[in-house]
């Protein structure tokens, strides 16, 4: 007699792994139509566990952002319920949006500065997170004077700077080259081990997909959805020679690819 557990076993299983971990952000049966009629999301259910990374991942399209959009509270699901427990959060972009003008002490700055964090305690949060992401010694430098990898950085920095518990992360990475895109994966591996911040992360690309998640959305088109939520067999990783190696992870990468009709590889 086989002892194997037939799928359905397994992806009950990986609900209830996830529903145990106390998500800090939940979507139940959260769909969108949007104003034009356009039906962007089918009902999404989907838990983010507090202190990890969250990655949706899929095709131009499925609703990546539509969804963060909806975590953030900056569209509201049609039908169903999104429950986020927390109001400490912060955004990160595909374009840095530093402003030209500013040092990137005062970029960093800013938004614990507009929300009216006394001066001492800003400079220390903001030199804080500069040592986290790496600027150490550029701290007067201006926007136009760092690469695009730096600028990153610091847009990282700006949004650590806010103490948030929750990170939403749009594409943040994909305007880089590969060399600064697997930099600043292991960046944000670094924060969210010494902040435990939860971080829910939109990409096309796969490999980074399993390189970052704990959990790993896979999205599909025609409307919106979720098509299944994996759980990482490792830790997030930033040695791109582990995950090489690592058969359970090459699995899943191919796996996911599989799905995705091959893309994204
Ligand atoms: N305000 C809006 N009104 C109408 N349709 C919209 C609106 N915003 C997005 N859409 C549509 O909803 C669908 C999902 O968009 P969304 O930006 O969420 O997808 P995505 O997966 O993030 O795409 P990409 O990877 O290309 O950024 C797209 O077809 C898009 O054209």
């Amino acid at each position: 007699m086989s002892t194997a557990p037939d799928e359905n076993q397994v992806e009950n299983q990986v609900e209830n792994q996830a529903a145990g971990l106390d998500p800090l952000v939940s979507f139940e049966g959260a769909d969108k139509v949007y104003n034009s009629g356009f039906r962007a999301l089918d009902p999404i259910g989907l838990r983010l566990p507090r202190a990890e990374i969250t990655v949706l991942v899929g095709p131009s399209g499925c609703g990546k952002s539509t969804l963060l959009r909806m975590a953030a509270g900056l569209t509201a699901p049609t039908n169903g319920v999104m429950t986020r427990r927390t109001e400490r959060m912060s955004y990160v972009f595909q374009d840095p949006t530093l402003l030209a003008w500013r040092s990137v002490r005062a970029n960093v700055e800013l938004v614990a500065k507009l929300q009216k964090v006394p001066r001492p305690e800003r400079r220390e949060r903001a030199q804080d997170a500069i040592d986290l992401v790496g600027l150490r010694g550029f701290e007067k430098a201006y926007p136009r004077e760092l690469s695009g990898g730096m600028k990153m950085r610091a847009s990282l920095a700006r949004a650590l700077t806010s103490e948030p518990e929750l990170m939403l992360m749009d594409e943040p990475f994909a305007a880089l080259d590969e060399f600064n895109r697997e930099k600043m994966g292991a960046e944000l591996i670094n924060l969210w081990r010494t902040r435990q911040v939860t971080v829910m992360f939109v990409t096309h690309s796969i490999p980074e997909a399993v390189r970052l998640g704990h959990q790993i959305a896979v999205m599909g088109t025609g409307p919106g959805h979720v098509k299944q939520i994996f759980r990482s067999p490792s830790p997030p990783t930033s040695d791109p020679k582990t995950e090489r190696d690592d058969n359970a992870l090459r699995e899943l990468r191919t796996e996911i690819s599989t799905m995705l009709g091959g893309a994204g590889i």
